[in-house]
């Protein structure tokens, strides 16, 4: 981590709080909506019932002993955390932990017939088939007759622009949609960014959600590639559903399904995206690590050496921001290079803003931001920053 003070840990016990309503509201409703999108058998129904009334008012409880990957949370401070409330501990860490007892209610892990079945993928998939992202992939069409680096641009903004397209954000929020809200990016680093972005060598994207997200970073990497400006692309999904629409293998496969079957030039990018999957210039890793209820500043060896080789390593959403700068109530001046200094390699962030953290901001925009929305810029989704560390 950064060689300078640190601040307070994020946790979840501050009634009023945004990480406290997460806990309170969000993971409830994320429950309720999971038990009514499957025809669960009255087990799971028992389950779930169970789960919600332990993560409102419940401590912790320790995953089966017979769980995969028992020992792998252990290692990520699970004997620790055993017995408090999900408010008392880091929230990152609580956050994590309940997607992963969700997972295990719903038998994701099996064995048994609901075995692998995602309990998001229904909200994903009205995503995916929803009007807008035909209107999104319709205006390809257009961006294909300009310059190179005016359509590299655009999909740059849509990449970043599509992480508000998150479903956590959905499902919890009284009146669904975007925010309305006044957009704005409260850093941008894009000028240092490009010379990373077009220097050749491996591109790493860590990727956040599915559907209206991943459809745009995949974008993104089809041009890069085609035009050479990386040679090779590494996209980091999770390993199982995690935060709702975070991207699995699962939602990779049906993004480019979806591209190769748009009529246009979506079906081009679709088609090119498929062959470099299939020649290895476009790679899919679903690191464990990927779903680690901690900051990349504890990442292990294997991934500390791939990031250090790549040419650039962008960083997509929120709850990746959070963990690259720390889960932690940063200085919202604190520079974010400091924050992000540990990287291993060259590292952007592409995020729009959904919860307290943040780093790179200076004064003026901090204090401009403060005085039209109090703190709420903090956590709306209307905001958005591009930061590089190189
Ligand atoms: O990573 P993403 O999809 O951009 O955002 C994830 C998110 O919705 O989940 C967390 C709250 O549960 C917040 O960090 C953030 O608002």
């Amino acid at each position: 981590m950064p060689d300078i003070p640190f601040p307070p840990v994020i946790l979840g016990n501050e009634p009023g709080s945004f990480p406290h309503s997460v806990l309170a509201e969000r993971h409830p409703a994320i429950v309720r909506q999971v038990r009514e999108a499957f025809p669960y058998d009255p087990g799971r129904h028992r389950a779930l019932d169970a789960l919600l009334d332990n993560c409102i008012k419940g401590v912790i409880e320790p995953l089966p002993a017979d769980a995969h990957d028992l020992g792998r949370w252990e290692g990520w401070g699970m004997r620790e955390y055993t017995g408090s409330s999900w408010f008392d501990v880091p929230w990152l860490w609580s956050e994590s932990y309940f997607y992963r007892q969700l997972l295990d209610t719903v038998g994701y892990f099996g064995p048994g017939p609901w075995q692998g079945i995602d309990p998001f993928r229904p909200f994903k998939l009205a995503e995916l088939d929803a009007p807008e992202t035909d209107e999104e992939l319709t205006a390809l069409d257009t961006l294909a007759g300009r310059p190179a680096d005016e359509q590299a641009r655009a999909l740059l903004h849509g990449s970043l622009w599509g992480n508000r397209a998150d479903l956590g954000f959905r499902l919890s929020t009284e009146h669904p949609g975007s925010p309305a809200a006044a957009q704005g990016l409260v850093a941008d680093d894009s000028e240092d960014l490009w010379p990373l972005l077009s220097g050749a060598g491996t591109l790493c994207l860590i990727a956040d959600n599915a559907g209206r997200e991943l459809i745009p970073d995949l974008l993104l990497i089809a041009h890069l590639l085609e035009h050479g400006c990386v040679e090779r692309a590494v996209l980091h999904i999770k390993p199982y559903p995690y935060y709702v629409s975070d991207a699995t293998t699962a939602d990779v496969v049906d993004a480019l399904r979806r591209l190769a079957a748009a009529p246009g030039a979506a079906a081009a990018y679709g088609q090119l995206l498929w062959s470099a999957m299939a020649d290895g210039r476009l790679t899919v890793r679903a690191h464990p690590f990927s779903c680690a209820p901690l900051p990349y500043a504890r990442m292990p060896a294997d991934l500390r050496e791939e990031f250090a080789a790549a040419a650039l390593t962008v960083v997509k959403g929120d709850l990746n921001y959070r963990r690259l700068v720390g889960d932690l109530l940063w200085p919202p001046t604190t520079p974010f290079t400091e924050a992000a200094a540990y990287f291993p390699g060259p590292v952007a962030a592409l995020r729009t803003l959904k919860s307290d953290v943040v780093t790179g901001l200076d004064a003026g925009t901090e204090a401009a931001l403060v005085a039209a929305e109090d703190q709420r810029w903090r956590t709306g989704g209307t905001h958005a920053l591009i930061q590089v560390c190189a």
